[in-house]
Order: C-alpha cells, then structure tokens, then sequence
C-alpha cells in the first residue's frame, strides 16, 4: 500500500441554496492505516461526507484533498478515474447483483478500473479466501447469508486496492458476530495501509476503530 494521504480542508455543503450548510468548515486528516469512525446525531452529513470524499458530491466550500491534490477541482471525468482507481465503497445493504456469481460481483469493479482480467480474478480468489468465502465463489446472492453478503461487499470494494476505503453504516442490519467480521475485516483493510472511513451510531463499531470524528 501507498499510504494515500486523505484530508478535508474547510469543508462545507449544502444540498441546495438555502439548504442547511453542513460542516462549518471542517478540517482533518485521516491517517493511513488507521479506521476512523464518523459519528453524530442523524442528519449531521455522516453520509454526505462519504459522498464528498468518495468524490460523488463536489464541496459548496473547501476542499478534499488526495495525495496531496485538491481533488474536488478536478473535472468529472478525472474524478470518476481517481474514484475507480483509489476508493472502495461499502454500504448498509451490499445489494448484490442476484444475477451474477459472487466471484463476479467481486471482480465487476476491476473491469471499470481497466484491471488486466486474470490479475483481477486471481485477486478476488485471494480476498474470498481471506475473508473466509472461497467456498462460496460460483454461488449467487441468493445462496449467502446476509453476513457473508457484506463480506462479499468489503472484498469488492478492495478489489482494486484502493488507498480509501468508505463505509455507510456496515453493520448496520447485521448480528453482533457478523458485524464483528466485518469490522474485522475493515480493520484488517485499514492495517494494510489504508484510510477506513466508517459512518455510523453504534458504540460497538467505535470498539474497533482507532479514531473518531464527532459531525
Ligand atoms: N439528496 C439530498 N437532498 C437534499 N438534502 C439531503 C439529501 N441527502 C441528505 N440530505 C440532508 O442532508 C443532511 C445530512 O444527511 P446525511 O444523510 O448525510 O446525514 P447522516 O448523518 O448520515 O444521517 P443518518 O445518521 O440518519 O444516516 C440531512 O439534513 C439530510 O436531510
């Protein structure tokens, strides 16, 4: 891992003109290596800062600043290359595709990244098989628990090897032991040299993360 520097410098956002402003200018950095949990009250931008970071939202004010590049300045289309290339996404539900096989549903975001195909799968075999789930590549959806789905989704995010990863409320539907393999697994990812960016409410999740920021 390259240890991707990842900061917000005097953040600021409205969804509309006369919408709340969110942040009051927030600047952090989040380390590499590190998990860092959002928190605060529902409705405090815990998911709009995902948003903003993960490049899907452009800042009203301030900036994100990537590798030492403020990339929210960047055109759409240079946006959407750093988000293939560098940032993983996981969400509360994974919502796999129920039509493909979870070594497929692995592998999808490495064809958006321009991945050499073989590289790719040989990769999704090894994140499978770490997380605990070889057994389960030529199964669908259908066939997995929702546990393993969200461990299915932590290794498609990681696919690509991204140096961000950002996760919305993980756990969030999970059981205490689920949650807790997949917070591991997150973790793990975060030892490897990445910045893990996880929003959520729940005290248990805190458990595992190594900082937080209050919104
Ligand atoms: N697409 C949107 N258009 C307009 N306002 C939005 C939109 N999405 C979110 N908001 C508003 O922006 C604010 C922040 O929302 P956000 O979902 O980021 O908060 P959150 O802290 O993640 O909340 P929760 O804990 O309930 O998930 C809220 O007031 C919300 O109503």
């Amino acid at each position: 891992m390259n240890g991707t520097q990842l900061a917000v410098a005097d953040l600021r956002f409205r969804y509309s003109a006369k919408g709340e402003e969110l942040f009051g200018g927030l600047t952090r950095e989040f380390a590499p290596g590190a998990m860092t949990a959002l928190t605060g009250e529902s409705g405090r931008g815990k998911s709009t800062l995902l948003y903003l970071i993960g490049l899907l939202l452009t800042p009203s004010a301030g900036h994100v600043n990537l590798g030492g590049e403020n990339v929210s300045a960047l055109p759409d289309a240079e946006r959407s290359r750093i988000r293939a290339a560098q940032i993983g996404f996981v969400f509360q539900d994974s919502e796999l595709d129920p039509t493909r096989t979870i070594l497929d549903s692995v592998l999808e975001p490495s064809m958006y990244a321009g991945a050499d195909p073989a590289a790719a799968k040989a990769r999704a075999l090894t994140l499978l098989s770490e997380f605990g789930l070889d057994h389960r590549a030529q199964h669908r959806p259908g066939e997995i628990s929702g546990g393993q789905a969200q461990r299915v989704a932590v290794c498609r995010s990681l696919i690509n090897s991204p140096a961000i990863l950002l996760a919305d409320e993980p756990t969030g539907n999970l059981d205490r032991g689920n949650a807790q393999l997949v917070l591991e697994a997150l973790h793990a990812a975060a030892a490897g040299g990445r910045a893990v960016l996880i929003a959520t409410h729940d005290p248990f999740v805190l458990e595992f993360c190594d900082a937080k920021v209050e919104l």
